[in-house]
């Protein structure tokens, strides 16, 4: 029994009006004729079961009007054009040792009875049976081709332990023993292009392979979802600005890969999907089949493996679904800047007047936390790319880190966390279903990834005009570095290539406590060629664009990790609305010692003696002995740095290299 809202009382079983409790009697009403109904509806249509259930689905319409439609497959029948898909999908798994590719047929083999059967295509008709069949050359692979959110929830839930519905609605999974990306097991294969073009040895994050261990591991991959009874396919694309737009295609095995998948990339319209054709890239995750350690380069169970050449990624030995968009994240950083496009691990966002903020940090520094902003609209979260138009967010949706997520912080992610979201590794109520995002007894480096228009102020398409500030974000656990500084170009340069901060959770495996980290271009684990190209790009895009830079420390204050705190949000937030409105330029500033960097003397909401961290120090002598030890840090790193050459002359060089720490 309970209370509708109304103030009305309804019964939840059998209580009929026996006015018991005082409660009032149920009165069955009379029609006019006099005669009593238990029911005003009319009769269903269907004689039995089979036939009422039945009658619950519809097929989907034909998505577009043949006539009109432009591409590979205009002007061919609907039935043709599945052919042409399914055609192209069994070429994408093709063993290249053996039969050309498997019998593809669409549908959930489960459930043939209601999936309306499509034609089964395959590659065999050129196959010479006498050169050896095989057993998976006799079977069918089902495809599960860019199922919706809700069936995937229904794939995840029948057929995948551990992937449950929370009380918002979101999907909570697991993804396996790996709950972070592990970039020492990235691999990318070296041939005499990629010889040339990419960034190879010390520093570099792409550890070499040979072709043929890529192949290898691409057979292994492409054996083990062929042995499967279903594989998931999406046809998706990256990139919103439409003349570099890359069409890629995920084959994995789970219903959770798909979903984070559909969340993460573009979406396309039905009649984009019609029009896919051949993707541009294709990620093989067979991440629940580990890699044979026996295989020549391998040196764990895990292997990410990039071939720019084949266009394909293979990936062996881990299910955490951030290696796919981090790998594709790495394609974009050889694709882009060869088009003079530069690809940028930041966040974006644009005030209401059209001014654009690149939110630039690594991992946990705030970029989606503060790109997500209700007060701006939100380009995108996490990777954009910055060409002569402006900036395009290259994903479909966010990817934010949910540990101690608290509503009143952050209610717009709070918020997107709901029917069709991804929650990765998070811990719940058995039965409420309520997630508690304090537990990290999974992991610490728990996930919700959630489509971009979950965020109600999110601009579609997702492009804005040229930025005018670039925040670099970072989490200083040393508790040194000022909340805010304004930096000249030369120390935007600076710190962009350091690309400091503190790594505080797992996002990459076996980092569980804060340690100083130094990733060029705030995402050396992406970015594929040397950081002094991407450098130059920015700098020059900076300077022709008129933007200013920004260093914003989210991390400590009044101590270092251990003794200070984590700068309060709330107060970040302050920082980031005086430099968005343009306040921040018009106050005054004094020089740090040792880093040099401008500091204000006053923010609105901001208590102005935290703004010089040396004030928040009790212990004086330690603060200035942490100073130099972090300004010893970034000297450190930038060695390997001074011997190359930034832009078209020396002048830019040396005075990036003039604008690190001085003692
Ligand atoms: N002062 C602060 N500024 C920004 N974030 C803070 C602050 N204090 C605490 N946080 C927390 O730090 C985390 C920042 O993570 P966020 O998801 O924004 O990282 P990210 O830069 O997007 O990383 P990734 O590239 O891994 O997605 C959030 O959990 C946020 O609540
Ligand atoms: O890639 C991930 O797992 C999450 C992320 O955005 C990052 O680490 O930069
Ligand atoms: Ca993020
Ligand atoms: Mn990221």
């Amino acid at each position: 029994m309970a209370a509708n809202g109304n103030g009305r009382v309804s019964m939840a079983n059998g209580g009929a009006g026996t006015g018991r409790n005082g409660l009032p009697k149920i009165e069955t009403q009379k029609r006019a004729s006099g005669i009593c109904h238990d029911d005003s509806t009319t009769p269903i249509k269907a004689q039995t079961i089979d036939e009422l259930h039945s009658l619950q689905k519809k097929r989907s319409a034909p998505t577009t009007p043949l006539d009109g439609v432009q591409g590979p497959f205009s002007g061919l029948s609907e039935e043709e054009r599945n052919k042409q898909q399914l055609q192209s999908i069994s070429a994408s798994l093709a063993s290249l040792t053996r039969e050309t590719g498997p019998k593809v047929v669409k549908g959930d083999p489960a459930k043939q009875s209601d999936t309306p059967r499509v034609a089964h295509v395959s590659h065999q008709d050129q196959f010479d049976p006498a050169v050896g069949a095989t057993d998976s050359s006799l079977k069918f692979t089902h495809v599960l081709y860019n199922l919706s959110p809700a069936e995937l929830y229904e794939q995840a839930i029948k057929y995948e332990k551990g992937s449950f519905i929370t009380a918002s609605g979101a999907l909570a999974t697991l993804s396996g023993a790996k709950t972070g990306r592990s970039p020492k097991d990235k691999r990318v294969v070296r041939d005499e292009t990629t010889e040339d073009d990419l960034w190879w040895g010390k520093g570099s994050p792409n550890i070499e392979m040979d072709e043929h261990t890529f192949m290898v591991n691409r057979e292994r991959a492409v054996d083990y979802l062929n042995s499967l009874d279903k594989v998931f396919v999406n046809d998706q694309f990256l990139n919103w600005d439409p003349e570099n737009r890359i069409k890629v295609r995920i084959v994995s095995a789970r219903a959770y890969h798909s979903l984070f998948m559909h969340n993460m990339c573009i979406r396309p319209k039905p009649e984009e999907l019609e029009n896919f054709g051949t993707p541009d890239f294709t990620i093989y995750n067979a991440g629940q089949f580990p890699c044979n350690r026996y295989t020549h380069y391998m040196t764990s169970s895990t292997s990410i493996d990039l071939n720019l050449g084949r266009r394909e990624m293979v990936i062996l030995g881990t299910q955490y679904a951030g290696e796919m968009k981090k790998g594709l994240f790495s394609v974009m950083h050889y694709l882009m800047p060869k088009r003079q496009i530069l690809s940028l691990h930041s966040g974006c966002n644009m005030g209401k007047d059209g001014d654009v903020a690149l939110f630039f940090g690594l991992s946990g520094t705030g970029k989606t936390t503060l790109s997500t902003d209700h007060n701006r609209y939100l380009i995108g979260d996490d990777e954009h790319c910055w060409g002569d138009n402006g900036v395009s967010n290259i994903e479909g949706g966010c990817y934010a880190k949910c540990i101690d997520l608290a509503r009143e912080k952050e209610p717009d992610i709070w918020n997107a966390i709901k029917f069709g979201t991804v929650l990765e590794n998070v811990v719940f109520d058995e039965h409420t279903r309520e997630v508690d995002y304090s537990d990290k007894s999974v992991t610490e480096n728990t996930r919700a990834a959630y489509p971009i228009e979950y965020i109600p102020n999110a601009k579609i398409p997702c492009v804005s005009p040229h930025p005018k500030n670039v925040i670099l974000l970072a989490c200083d656990a040393f508790g040194v570095l000022p909340p805010v500084s304004k930096l000249s170009l030369a120390q935007t340069m600076y710190h962009f290539i350091s690309g400091y901060t503190a790594l505080v959770a797992g996002t990459e495996e076996g980092i569980k406590e804060p340690q100083a980290t130094f990733s060029a271009c705030f995402g050396a684990a992406f970015i594929m060629m040397h950081p002094t190209k991407y450098a130059a790009m920015l700098a020059s895009k900076m300077q022709m664009h008129g933007a200013t830079g920004w260093l914003v420390n989210t991390g400590w204050s009044g101590g270092r990790y251990g003794s200070g705190n984590r700068i309060k949000l709330a107060y970040t937030r302050k920082i980031i609305d005086a430099i968005h409105s343009g306040s921040l330029l018009n106050v005054n500033y004094k020089k740090t010692e040792v880093f040099g960097l401008e500091i204000p003397t006053e923010i609105e909401g901001v208590p102005s003696e935290i703004l010089e961290p040396m004030n928040t120090w009790s212990d004086k002598k330690a603060y200035k002995e942490t100073l130099l030890k972090l300004g010893g840090l970034f000297k450190n790193n930038f060695e390997v740095f001074v011997a190359h050459k930034i832009g078209k002359d020396d002048k830019l060089t040396d005075e990036i290299i003039s604008a690190g720490p001085v003692f």
